[in-house]
């Protein structure tokens, strides 16, 4: 709701009540219609106030109602509506300014804003435009180029840099709805006319042209497919070539196209699932609203390798004691030195001072004794990890949480180092650290409830967005990439090149196909998983493993000493190791070749359909294997893991709810495809849960939960 009353006798103040963040719901906006007639109907008030309840001024629309038959009125004649007052409006900003919320302050005549209030036009983030008049306020209020920066990458600006724009007329420290009101009666009584942002003509630019030209080559390259960001910049075009009337039609229609794409809905999905994955839950019944975390103030990394470096970064700059250990004195000084510069910079980046003090460099480890949780990244290697556990098992004092950051290996078999396995958890960072949003908690059998809840909420302190996981080879992400990979080599024994195969991955939206991401990564990474599965044996028969087809292609370059990026070879040539420019390699091509006709494979030739279908579908078919094993709880799990952390294109929501889009039954029956062509492929083969779905009708991704809960208690 909106609620109206009177202050200081003649200042109308409207708030908008719907917690949590005062969203313009049906119900608020019909509210401030009301009020704002009222006020401007009542003789004594003179001016008004429009803030938001509980320190937020407003989130923007109700994301919640999108989709929903539209209920009450519409956002833009409500603002009209407040741009028209005979009487000043002043917008007193607190907190955040949304969107929506945004776009109401920009009705407003005048905008007063907190020294801690956000402010920002995030909608292309849920694939959408800003179109409830912003993107043609905005280009008037700020000029075009600005508008353009904030309205494409939808980034939340600083009150102060709100200030320097033009966005807000003034910026305070104290009570905003009081200096708000102060404000307000100051220029109770002044004309208005040059108020009205809609009344603006859009600053002129000799360069128009050319602007828009260079936005628009910005928005494509960085918009891997998605189409709001291209909007975005031909609304802004519009502000600035067509009277404002005109440029409202055009804000319209293109809101029409972005609002019925499946980009939108894909991406508020996302929106919604990285908040619902901090609901987690385990097979145990053990809940996130049931478990209690330990809060930690003091934590110890061991190992200051890449990982380690930056996961001590994490928790240093969000306030922990970090001690960090490495045990090889020049190591240790190199990592001190790095951690160091890493920190300046992110430091200098946000204008604070950098927290050096808050780390301790040690090489015994010994000097972990008083921590509350520790985080193990030493080298991926069992024994090494198992060595270290038992050192810390010895070194910390009762009750320590001991947490593995690792990508793959067994967290119980590490758990049986220690007299406390449910103190054990694992922490899967992706690199770098202290950059990538997103860490898969890892439960196993015996990790504690206490221990799951205590790693979430750290990884929240940290700003990761946690996603609890269970235990098994490769977890959620690792897991169902191998058979992606597999399948991209399978393609290429067939006829494909990587460059192909890549292109084909990089339009679908990836950041990088599956054979420049595996350059990037070193191929050395998954040669030593397969060493250490067995898979990597010489004198088995080439293309065959444990009864199933295998590749061997990327242990055959491994052997050659071509570990990607890091060596300038791989499936590319580098100029130099290091380099990241991948160029197509001949020597490869021809390597290719050859392994055929070894092998008596002729090379067919295979169009974008199958590369796609072969690895995306062999990959959420794995996906839906997780769900029927419970090891991640629900379809949202596994779609904030492949977003944040394997670079899906977060406009096609994530690989299950991409499998919803395209139908589970054209996915199944694909699947069924390609396993009848490749028999000896089991991840090509439908697993139950994806059968069960299709039988009991497809149902849309927000039900499958319940299909999940009965695959399970049929087990
Ligand atoms: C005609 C169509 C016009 C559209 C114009 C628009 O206004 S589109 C919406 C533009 N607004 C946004 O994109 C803001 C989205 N929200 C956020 O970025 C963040 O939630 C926040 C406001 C910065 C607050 O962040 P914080 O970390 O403090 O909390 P959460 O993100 O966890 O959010 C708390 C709960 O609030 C729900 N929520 C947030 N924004 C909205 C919204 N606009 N509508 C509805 N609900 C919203 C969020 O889902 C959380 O609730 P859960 O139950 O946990 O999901």
């Amino acid at each position: 709701m909106a609620q109206y009353t009177r202050i200081s006798g003649s200042v109308g103040l409207i708030t908008l009540k719907n917690p949590p963040v005062n969203a313009l719901s049906a119900v608020v906006r019909q509210g401030i219609v009301d009020s704002v007639e009222r006020a401007l109907g009542e003789p004594e008030v003179k001016c008004l106030v429009i803030c938001g309840q509980s320190g937020k001024f407003c989130g923007g629309a109700d994301i919640r109602e999108f989709g929903k038959k539209m209920t009450g009125p519409p956002l833009i004649p409500v603002f009209h509506a407040i741009e028209a007052a005979a009487k000043p409006v002043v917008a007193a900003i607190e907190g955040i300014a949304l969107g929506g919320g945004l776009e109401l302050a920009l009705g407003c005549h005048y905008r007063i804003a907190h020294s801690k209030a956000k402010l920002g036009l995030p909608e292309v983030t849920l694939g959408l435009l800003p179109a409830a008049a912003g993107s043609q306020r905005l280009p008037r209020l700020i000029g075009v180029p600005a508008a353009l920066d904030l309205i494409t990458t939808g980034r939340h600006v600083t009150a102060a840099e709100a200030l320097q724009l033009g966005i807000v007329d003034q910026v305070t420290d104290h009570n905003t709805v009081d200096a708000a009101v102060k404000f307000a009666l100051s220029v109770a009584g002044q004309s208005l006319d040059a108020r009205r942002i809609s009344t603006f003509p859009c600053p002129r630019l000799s360069n128009l042209d050319a602007v828009f030209e260079a936005a628009m080559q910005k928005v494509r390259q960085a918009a891997r497919g998605a189409i709001a960001p291209i909007a975005c910049v031909q609304a802004v075009r519009a502000a600035a070539t067509l009277p404002y009337a005109q440029g409202l039609e055009r804000e319209k229609e293109l809101m029409a196209t972005l609002f019925t794409s499946g980009q939108a809905r894909a991406l508020q999905y996302s929106f919604f699932a990285q908040r619902a994955v901090g609901r987690w839950s385990m097979p145990s019944g053990a809940r996130w609203d049931t478990s209690k975390p330990k809060p930690i103030r003091k934590a110890a990394v061991i190992g200051l390798g890449t990982m380690g470096r930056g996961i001590t970064v994490g928790l240093a700059q969000a306030g922990l004691s970090v001690v960090a250990v490495e045990t090889q004195e020049k190591q240790l000084m190199e990592a001190k030195q790095a951690v160091s510069g890493m920190l300046e910079r992110g430091a200098k980046k946000r204008g604070v001072s950098p927290p050096l003090g808050n780390i301790s460099y040690s090489s015994n480890i010994k000097t972990v004794g008083d921590v509350d949780l520790v985080i193990e990244a030493v080298f991926e290697d069992m024994a090494l990890k198992k060595e270290v556990f038992q050192q810390l098992s010895a070194v910390c004092r009762p009750g320590t949480f001991l947490c593995t950051n690792t990508s793959g290996l067994d967290i119980d078999d590490l758990a049986s180092q220690t007299p406390n396995p449910e103190l054990v958890v694992g922490m899967h960072f992706f690199a770098p650290a202290h950059v990538m949003k997103l860490l898969e908690v890892v439960y196993g059998p015996r990790s504690s409830p206490q221990a799951v809840a205590t790693a979430m909420q750290l990884g929240k302190v940290i700003g990761k967005v946690s996603v609890a996981v269970g235990n098994c080879q490769g977890f959620v992400g690792n897991r169902m990439l191998s058979p992606y990979l597999s399948q991209a080599n399978f393609l290429l024994e067939e006829g494909a090149t990587p460059e192909f195969v890549d292109q084909v991955l990089e339009e679908f939206g990836f950041a990088m196909g599956a054979f420049r991401m595996s350059d990037l990564s070193g191929l050395d990474v998954g040669w030593r998983v397969r060493k250490a599965a067995g898979l990597v044996v010489p004198g088995q028969p080439a293309r065959m493993r444990q009864g199933c087809r295998y590749s061997p292609l990327g242990d055959l370059l491994c052997e050659q000493g071509r570990f990607g990026q890091k060596t300038g070879s791989g499936w590319y040539q580098y100029d130099k190791p290091g380099s990241r420019v991948a160029k197509p390699d001949p020597w490869l091509h021809s390597f290719l070749e050859e392994y055929r006709t070894r092998h008596g494979l002729v090379a067919r030739r295979i169009d974008h359909q199958e590369v796609l279908e072969r690895c995306l579908y062999s990959l959420i078919n794995e996906g839906f294997r997780i769900l029927e094993e419970g090891i991640a709880a629900g379809p949202e799990d596994i779609d904030v893991i492949y977003v944040l952390g394997y670079s899906w294109p977060r406009h096609r929501g994530g690989p299950m709810f991409y499998a919803d889009m395209v139908g589970l039954t054209r996915v199944l029956e694909r699947l069924e495809f390609y396993h009848q062509a490749h028999p000896d492929v089991p991840s090509l083969q439908p697993c139950n849960l994806l059968r069960k779905l299709v039988a009991s009708g497809s149902p849309p991704i927000h039900r499958w939960r319940e299909v999940i809960k009965k695959v399970h208690s049929q087990l």
